[in-house]
Order: C-alpha cells, then structure tokens, then sequence
C-alpha cells in the first residue's frame, strides 16, 4: 500500500502554479487520506478556483499515479494570504472585467435535447463552424459533462494554453473552442456536482481570453435534471436550440427541455430535426427510418420553427483536415448547415 511519504515525495517536484514553488515548501498539503490505492488529497493553493487550479491538478493526479495511485480525489482551498505573501506572491485578486457575460456583442446559443444521442453535440458543432464560415467569431464550451465530444468531433488533438491566470482557446475552422475534456485526464470519470460545475463554467466565461465573439455556442448536457437546469438559470441572456429527432416520443421528451428553457425566459430561436430521413443516392427517394413529424410538432408546441431537417448521413473524412464530425460546405448537409446559420444570423441580426 502506498504511503504519506511516498505520496509526499511525489508532491515535491509538483509547484504551485502562481507562486513557483513546491507543494511541500508552501505547506500546501492540508490533507492526505490513503485507502488501499485510492487517495485523497486537501491542497492550499495561492489561487484555487481558477485556470492556474486546472493546471495544477493534472500534474498533481499524474504524480500521485505515478507513485502507485490507482484513483487520485483532490479538494482545493485557498493557501492563507500569510503564507502566499510569505512566499512571495501577491494576494489574489478579484479578476478585472473582461467576463465574457458582460460583453454585449456576444449572443449566446445553448443547444439543448430532451435525451442524450440525438445529435446535440454535432449540431453545435457545426452550427459554430457554419457560422465562422458566414464570418462570424465564434466560440463554442462543450459543456456536456457526460461526455466532452466536441474535441473530437472537430479532430482536436492540441491542449488550450494556459498563461498566468488567462486560458487560450484552441482555434480548429475559425472556431475557439473550450471544453471541459481539455482539462480532466482521458477517461477519467469525474463527478460533477452542481457547484463546481457552476464554478467551472463561470471560468470559461471570465478567464478564458475570447477574441471578442459575435457567438458562443453551448453544448449543453441533455436532459431536463439539476445540473441541466443550473446551467440554464447561469445564463439569463442565453437563447436556445432545442434539437430532437423525428420520432413522436423523441420530441415529447424534447419539450420538457424546450419548457425549461421557457422556464428560465430564454428565448427558442428553433428546432432542429435531426436524422430526419435518409435520402438514398441511387433514386433520391427519402426514407423516413426513424419516423416522422417529431420536429414539426416540437416546434408548434414550444412556438418556434424547425430551422431544420438534417438527414442521416456521415461527412466526407479528409485526412489532412481529420474532423469526423464536420461537414464541408459542399456536401448536401453541409449545405443544410450553412442555410441554417443564415436562419440564426436573420433571427438574431435582423
Ligand atoms: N445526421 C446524422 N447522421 C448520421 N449520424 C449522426 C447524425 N447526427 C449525429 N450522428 C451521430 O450520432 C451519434 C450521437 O451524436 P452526438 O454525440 O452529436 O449526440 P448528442 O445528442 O450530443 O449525444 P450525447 O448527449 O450523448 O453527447 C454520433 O456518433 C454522431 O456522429
């Protein structure tokens, strides 16, 4: 079994991002619980709750596994402004403005589903590059805490730089992207509960440097339960999309998302039907596999209009420009897409 020094001694090399110095030498190791190879870690840090924290804990995860951890739980608190002054850092201050929430300019679209599967995330997805492909600045948070796809779906390999307290977006078809993948560790199943997750949403908003969006879109988790609807009242300005598929028991479960969207007074921009029909090459004949009428209905019931329906149908992988989920402008849903973010811009432009 491992023990308190060994995992003390993995700590050594491992710096407090903000102060430059070792978690042993700030005293920043509060609390360490070991139960066979699981440990649990309480850190003092000069500045938790932050893009420098997100930083941190996968250096501190990846130590203490290298140790002979099989699981690593840590908690983060803030390192007492004696200690942070002591050891030559400054006290943390209040972030200056320059919250994403306060800029005007910016529209937010959620995308939101009653169910997971139904396609949320490759609409986003390609929602955000329709429209940076209009000439938009875009931005799109993968939010969906119960699987961060959007880096995969747009052939992301790279990480998002993190610079003092400033994380950079990765930028991938004129889109910035962030999503909450880049900073847990592969796999690594993380329980998110209502309060972090609030937390760390609201660091994307105010400490990733956005250049400066017409729109950021959300790739919200799916569902109607607590988590979902706590991102929904974080965002009071937010519009929303609401994406079902053609299916009338699929679109009833959508409504519920679309009622609490309602709920927190964001306005439905439209409904996207997606993996209405499939079109064969051979005759063009349209085949309705998974039913039909889902998305018309949807719309009627939430007020709105289906701003489209996006057939089955995969796009064509360019190996040098690897994105499994992105479809080119001249494939048939790639035009689809782009009629789409021609929609949202007249909705929201006039
Ligand atoms: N129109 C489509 N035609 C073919 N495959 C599609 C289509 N839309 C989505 N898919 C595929 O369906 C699967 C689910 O899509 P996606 O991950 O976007 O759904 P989701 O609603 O975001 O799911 P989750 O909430 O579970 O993340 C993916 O494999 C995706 O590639």
């Amino acid at each position: 079994m491992l023990t308190e020094e060994q995992v003390l001694q993995a700590l050594e090399p491992v710096k407090d991002p903000h102060l430059q110095k070792s978690l042993i030498e700030i005293g920043a190791v509060k609390e360490i619980k070991i139960k066979k190879n699981l440990v649990s870690l309480k850190l003092a840090i000069a500045q938790p709750g932050t893009a420098e924290q997100m930083q941190l804990q996968q250096e501190v995860v990846n130590a203490v596994k290298n140790a002979g951890a099989e699981s690593v739980g840590l908690r983060f608190e803030k390192l007492a402004d004696e200690e942070v002054a002591k050891h030559g850092g400054a006290a943390a201050e209040e972030e200056e403005g320059k919250s994403l929430l306060d800029n005007k300019r910016t529209t937010f679209i959620a995308v939101t589903s009653g169910k997971g599967g139904v396609g949320k995330s490759t609409v986003s997805v390609n929602l955000a590059t329709s429209l940076a492909r209009k000439g938009k600045k875009v931005g799109i948070i993968d939010a969906d805490i119960y699987g961060f796809s959007v880096p995969d779906m747009m052939g992301i390999e790279e990480r998002p730089k993190v610079v003092g307290q400033r994380i950079y977006p990765v930028t991938r078809f004129d889109v910035q992207v962030i999503s909450m993948g880049f900073f847990v560790e592969d796999n690594s199943p993380i329980i998110w509960r209502g309060p972090m997750l609030g937390k760390m949403l609201n660091n994307f908003f105010n400490e990733v440097e956005w250049d400066d969006l017409d729109y950021l879109i959300l790739d919200l988790p799916p569902g109607t339960g607590d988590v979902a609807l706590d991102i929904h009242s974080m965002l009071p300005q937010s519009k929303e999309i609401v994406v079902t598929t053609p299916h009338a028991t699929a679109a009833f479960v959508a409504a519920r998302a679309g009622a609490m969207a309602l709920k927190t007074e964001h306005e439905i921009l439209g409904v996207i039907e997606n993996m209405a029909y499939f079109e064969s090459k051979l005759t063009g004949e349209k085949e309705y596999v998974f039913g039909q009428g889902g998305g018309p209905k949807l719309a009627e019931e939430l007020q709105t209009e289906v701003l489209a329906h996006i057939p089955l149908g995969q796009p064509e992988i360019d190996e040098e420009n690897f994105a499994p989920s992105v479809y080119d402008t001249e494939h048939p849903i790639g035009k689809i897409y782009m009629e789409m973010a021609d929609k949202v811009i007249g909705k929201i432009e006039g």
